[in-house]
């Protein structure tokens, strides 16, 4: 089995990186996919009105091991640090064996909503005796995700109190398999409308999947020796760190900004839909009523840190752009993931692994002193550094801890880089 510990991976310039990438995974079509990269006619048939890409920088983050399985991770990510940050996160999990996941299966809801209504709890009763024939119809019109083991499973009725009156919303729970599910899932809550309509004597309008997906939730959990992670000290600084997003919505939004700095990046990298997880993961870090964080720290009986995270995950496999997008496809080889599921349970390792490294940081020397030095080469890039003129500013930026644009700008008139 290859190692996704690679030291010294991030000194290498790309090409070589990328090398070393096909060597690992043991793929060599995966430097053609991400040399290829999409073109304007893909991107043309993906999105309306297309008149460029965007280009966002694709990272590997190292040092993974994933329910015992070495794991090279893609990130698409704007931000300086994030990758950094995933790989040492992963490295520090590595001594306690790394990181460890289950899930709850690819199940999303449809909500299809009945107004109008003179008798809301009959109506909710109605539908729930005829549970079988609603997931029937639904089920005729998706007839491939049936034959792969999926399809509608069941219904949960609530009976919602509204400015616009009392409302009976179906939840129509579809298992979407290695699909997404989005378009599946509403397909289906079309379909199924009529019979609601019929059972309920009211009015159907809205039919659609909610992101809120709380019956696909995606764990993962770690154990940081204290010894890996700096003592007991550290240990105790992080659980005190953590604790606070626990109770503070003010910190989990940062918090949960920092898992979702790793979880987007590795939805984007494979060519998943980012808004839809961002919802459901701030929509189920807000499910008691109160926003809180998506991760949870411990100290256990040896004095190490146990860190789990516990997320909403509607990714797929196919559908959206994940089959269409060629750098997609490269990276869903290199994470040799096999389902959706898999793939659900990856991202959340990342995310906490992202996590961790933020809250080591915050807990001992502050984030600014590995963030920005990573920050360094951007400003240095604003100032006008070119080649080798990057590094060399960043680095005397980040010694000097001065680093913003007037100081690079003076560094640059000073060293002769200056155009
Ligand atoms: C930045 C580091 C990693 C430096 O960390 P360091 O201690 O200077 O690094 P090190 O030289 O000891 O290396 C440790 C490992 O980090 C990785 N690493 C180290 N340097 C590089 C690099 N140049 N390029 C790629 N990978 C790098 C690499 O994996 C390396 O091990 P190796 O595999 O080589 O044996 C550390 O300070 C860190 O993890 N900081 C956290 C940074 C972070 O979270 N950034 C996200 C942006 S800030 C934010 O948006 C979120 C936040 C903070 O608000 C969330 C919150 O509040 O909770
Ligand atoms: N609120 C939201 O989040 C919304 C999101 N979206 C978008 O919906 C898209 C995702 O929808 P999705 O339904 O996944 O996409 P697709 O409809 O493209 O893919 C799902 C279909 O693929 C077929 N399929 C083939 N192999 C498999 C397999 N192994 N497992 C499951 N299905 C398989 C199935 O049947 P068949 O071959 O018959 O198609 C299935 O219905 C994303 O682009 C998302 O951005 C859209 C609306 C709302």
């Amino acid at each position: 089995m290859m190692s996704s510990r690679l030291p010294g991976f991030y000194k290498l310039p790309p090409d070589e990186r990328l090398g070393k990438i096909v060597e690992a995974c043991g793929d060599a079509e995966i430097k053609e996919m991400i040399k290829s990269g999409l073109s304007l006619d893909q991107a043309d048939k993906m999105v309306e009105n297309v008149i460029g890409l965007f280009q966002v920088p694709l990272g590997v983050a190292t040092n993974f091991i994933i329910d015992g399985r070495e794991v090279l991770v893609p990130m698409a990510t704007e931000e300086p640090s994030v990758i950094a940050a995933a790989s040492n996160g992963a490295r520090m999990a590595r001594d306690g064996g790394g990181f460890f996941t289950s899930s709850t299966g690819p199940v999303m809801r449809a909500q299809i909503q009945a107004v109008d209504l003179k008798d809301p709890y009959g109506a909710r009763c109605r539908i729930l005796e005829h549970s079988s024939e609603i997931t029937k119809i639904a089920n005729e019109v998706d007839p491939m995700l049936v034959r792969l083991g999926g399809g509608a499973v069941g219904l949960e009725v609530h009976v919602i109190d509204s400015r616009a009156g009392p409302m009976v919303v179906t939840h129509l729970l579809v298992d979407c398999r290695d699909a997404m599910g989005a378009n599946a899932v509403n397909t289906m809550a079309e379909a199924v409308a009529p019979e609601i309509e019929r059972l309920t004597g009211g009015k159907v309008h809205l039919r659609i999947i909610s992101n809120l997906a709380d019956t696909r939730l995606a764990r993962a959990r770690a154990v940081f020796k204290a010894d890996a992670i700096g003592g007991a000290e550290v240990v105790s600084a992080i659980f005190k760190t953590a604790a606070l997003a626990e109770v503070d919505p003010y910190r989990a939004a940062t918090h949960n900004k920092g898992i979702m700095n790793g979880v987007t990046a590795l939805v984007l990298a494979t060519g998943n839909d980012t808004r839809a997880v961002e919802a459901g993961a701030h929509a189920y870090a807000a499910r008691s009523g109160r926003y809180a964080s998506l991760s949870r720290y411990e100290i256990d009986e040896n004095g190490d840190l146990v860190g789990t995270i516990e997320l909403p995950m509607a990714v797929g496999l196919v559908g959206g752009a994940t089959r269409v997008h060629p750098v997609a496809r490269a990276a869903v080889r290199m994470l040799g993931v096999r389902s959706a599921d898999e793939l659900s349970r990856v991202i959340a390792a990342v995310g906490l692994a992202q996590n961790f490294a933020a809250l080591r940081a915050l807990a001992t020397e502050g984030i600014q002193r590995g963030h920005m030095s990573l920050h360094a080469r951007n400003v240095a890039l604003q100032a006008g550094a070119r080649g080798e003129m990057v590094e060399i500013i960043a680095e005397r930026m980040a010694s000097e801890r001065r680093i913003n644009l007037e100081r690079a700008s003076e560094l640059l008139r000073e060293l002769g880089g200056s155009s």
